[in-house]
């Protein structure tokens, strides 16, 4: 028995009960049905999930949940032998119950209760049904073929089929917060990961609070011995005394090594959940052309080692002691009175020269930075295009430019060094001297009558024990000119404009046809300059095949990435389906417009990793038929190493030609209703070119297509032409008519 979209088959549940010649059993194991029987149940139960979010008020397109659950099946059975798909188990929705931002769990019930719904039920069958309600002993399970999309089934008649397993989800406490509070600003994407360990923060700042106050016990066992156990020369409270230091040092250390632990623990967490974050904002940036430099924003992404050195154990260990440095002015106070005004004088001295020269710090980065960050594109292009720079002989040029860079960023480092150490040492001279300045003021004060011996001993130790994490907080800010210039490279990643703008309410369409209109359209790559693509309108009708002509550098490549949506036009429409596509929710638009641009680019992995980007694919003979579609299926099936083919670093392993084929797999396994082609048979030889034309005229159908070319063979597969000059339409006709004319011309002018 297979899934249908309807909810409930209490009929075919009884017949897979009587096939079995029993009453249907709780754990039932579906007999591994074919690929696109798999596929069909898969979809069905994507629906299902689909009905079940939307009740709990979450809009989540089938297609997304589809997706998931096909990740969350590859997953789940990878280890299975041929990674049959048998089920889709409750498991798998639930979690892709959880990818949608609910909470979701599978539980075994025993007695049916109105309590439990909504929840998806599973049946002894192996159906999965959504059951809505439950009213006495009635039960309306989701079934589209109702007239009101739910049928009512007697407690009766559902019980016995029932596996007494159900998956429940519940809208989570932030999907909650999104919907009903106005949080105001989104919290910073680096300081909010601190917030959220808060709590750690919280006992690291008790730890450091018992510890400091364990740290007083030796300067007051100095005292005491002085004052006390000398006079008496008695032995036996010197050992006590010991003793208890002793112990009052050890519970410092450990209390220490359990804070050291907790903060490493909360770095940690904070590192991959700030990373995660990031990786998610630079893979989700829009395209916005000539915004931000590749090698800024790689350099910024490396940077962010220094912020991970930064708070690091050590550094929140100082930061954290700073605070109860009081403690121990307060202790001074009241031993040495007012020596304390020098211990402070000492404090206010060692760390102003820190703030004073932030600036000079920060700008001295700045520089470094620059110069690292124009080193690094240089060592990237050095290595990835080394045959151009030799072959174009340029690498004079580039010896020359290294050099440069080097001697800057050395020079501009070393000053940096240079000024860095000397405000620790400036730290750790002025501790010194006002330790000396304590002892001097408190021996005058011995004369007087007003200390004693041991009190000077005393208030030396906390003088030291006082000044030291400001010696440290002085290395700290002379550090943090790194952090501050890291953290404001990585803003920019954070804060970029996103492909899916968080405060954003997009259209969720499940099926787009293909029908375009441009309205005003304007679009240049530099705000100053001329429009790159200026089109006043047109409209393509779904299904439509249409050839883009025109000289290099016209803008047919510009037209398309606006027509894919990768570029935002500055001003005017682009509607898709009578909707603009900045409204179309992303996921819904790469789902239904491929793109094969003009240079496909391969990643570091194996074949079959390059046409299964989307990790979706799991069955071979899809991956072959793709390959076979692009003309790439005899070359990989004689590789001896075929789909598990290594790509290198960078992308290489492949011929140009080889490379626009794989594209095209990509694209044949992506099946979209809109395909947008740049150059798509530049590379390939006559023979394929040819070969792929005739494939092509039976998978475009029922496809809108939009095809920059300046081939030939290809035209044959359009029914309108259209030819920019210099970023606008210069002619807009049926093929044949465009064709005849520019012949008619070309014979003109010969
Ligand atoms: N990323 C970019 N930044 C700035 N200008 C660009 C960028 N890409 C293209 N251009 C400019 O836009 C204009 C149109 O380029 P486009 O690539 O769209 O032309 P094309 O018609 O596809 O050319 P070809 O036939 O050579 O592929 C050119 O003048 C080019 O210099």
């Amino acid at each position: 028995m297979t899934d249908r979209v309807i909810a409930f088959d209490i009929n075919a549940a009884r017949v897979s009960g009587a096939a079995d010649g029993v009453m249907p059993k709780a754990s039932h194991t579906p007999q591994p049905a074919p690929q696109n029987q798999r596929l069909a149940r898969a979809k069905a139960r994507a629906e299902l999930a689909a009905a079940y979010a939307g009740l709990l008020g979450a809009q989540v397109p089938a297609a997304d949940i589809l997706e998931q659950m096909l990740l969350a099946i590859g997953e789940a059975t990878a280890n299975l032998d041929g990674a049959q798909i048998a089920a889709i188990a409750p498991d798998h929705l639930a979690a892709v119950l959880r990818v949608a931002g609910m909470t979701a769990s599978v539980e075994t019930i025993d007695r049916i209760s109105p309590g439990q719904w909504p929840a998806l039920a599973q049946m002894t069958s192996g159906q999965m049904v959504l059951v809505t309600a439950q009213d006495g002993e009635s039960l309306f399970i989701y079934d589209t073929t109702c007239p009101d999309q739910r049928a009512e089934v007697p407690l009766a008649e559902f019980a016995p089929h029932f596996s007494g397993r159900i998956v429940r989800a519940r809208t989570s406490l932030r999907q909650l917060e999104e919907r009903h509070t106005d949080t105001g600003a989104e919290a910073h994407w680096f300081w909010g990961a601190f917030r959220a360990q808060r709590r750690a923060f919280v006992e690291v700042a008790f730890g450091s609070l018992f510890a400091n106050i364990l740290a007083v016990a030796v300067a007051l066992f100095s005292l005491q011995v002085y004052d006390r156990v000398i006079p008496h020369q008695s032995q036996s409270t010197l050992w006590v005394l010991a003793l208890g230091a002793g112990l009052a040092l050890v519970l410092e250390m450990g209390l220490k090594l359990a804070r050291s632990g907790l903060m490493d623990l909360a770095g940690r967490r904070i590192e991959l959940s700030v990373q995660t974050l990031l990786m998610e904002r630079l893979l989700g940036m829009k395209a916005n052309p000539g915004k931000r430099a590749p090698s800024q924003l790689f350099s910024a992404m490396r940077e962010f080692s220094s912020v991970r050195e930064f708070f690091t154990a050590s550094t929140i260990g100082t930061l954290a002691d700073i605070p109860f440095i009081f403690v121990f002015l307060f202790l001074v106070a009241s031993i040495g009175g007012s020596l304390v005004w020098v211990l402070l004088a000492g404090a206010v001295l060692m760390v102003v020269p820190g703030f004073l020269f932030q600036k000079k710090m920060i700008a001295l980065t700045q520089a470094t930075q620059g110069a690292s960050t124009r080193a690094s594109r240089l060592l990237h292009e050095a290595i990835y295009e080394h045959e151009t720079v030799n072959t174009s002989r340029g690498a004079d040029r580039f010896k020359r430019i290294w050099e440069e860079l080097t001697t800057l960023s050395a020079s501009k480092s070393s000053e940096q060094r240079k000024l860095a150490s000397a405000l620790t040492y400036w730290a750790q001279m002025v501790q010194q001297a006002t330790y000396v300045a304590a002892v001097v003021i408190g021996t005058y004060k011995v004369f007087a009558g007003d200390f004693t011996v041991g009190s000077i001993i005393a208030i030396g130790i906390l003088t030291s024990r006082t000044l030291a994490p400001l010696t440290q907080l002085a290395g700290t800010l002379a550090r943090w000119s790194n952090v501050k210039a890291a953290l404001t490279g990585l803003d920019a990643i954070a804060q970029a404009d996103q492909t899916l703008g968080a405060d954003r309410q997009y259209l969720r369409a499940e099926r787009i046809e293909g029908e375009y209109e441009l309205r005003h359209l304007d679009f240049r790559y530099d705000t100053d300059g001329a429009a790159t693509v200026e089109i006043p309108g047109l409209a393509i009708p779904a299904g439509q095949r249409v050839a883009v002509l025109g000289a290099n550098g016209s803008g047919k490549s510009t037209l398309l990435k606006l027509l894919a949506g990768l570029y935002e036009p500055q001003s005017g429409r682009i509607l898709l389906d009578g909707t603009d596509l900045g409204q179309i929710h992303p996921r819904d638009l790469r789902r239904a417009v491929g793109y094969l641009s003009q240079d496909v680019r391969l990643f570091s992995g194996t074949l079959r990793d390059n046409l299964n980007l989307t990790q979706l694919e799991r069955d071979e003979d899809r991956l072959f038929a793709a390959l076979d579609f692009a003309g790439m299926g005899p070359f990989v099936r004689s590789h001896p190493r075929g789909l598990d083919l290594e790509i290198r670093d960078g992308g290489e392993g492949l011929s140009v030609g080889q490379r626009q084929s794989i594209g095209w797999a990509r694209l044949w396994l992506h099946d979209p209703t809109v395909v947008i082609l740049d150059e798509p048979t530049a590379a390939l030889d006559t023979t394929l070119e040819t070969t792929l034309v005739s494939r092509l005229e039976s998978w475009l159908d029922g496809r809108t297509a939009i095809i920059a070319t300046h081939r030939v063979p290809i035209l044959s597969l359009t029914a309108r032409t259209l030819i920019l000059q210099n970023g606008r339409l210069a002619v807009d006709g049926p093929r044949d008519a465009v064709l005849a004319h520019l012949n008619k011309s070309k014979g003109a002018q010969g």
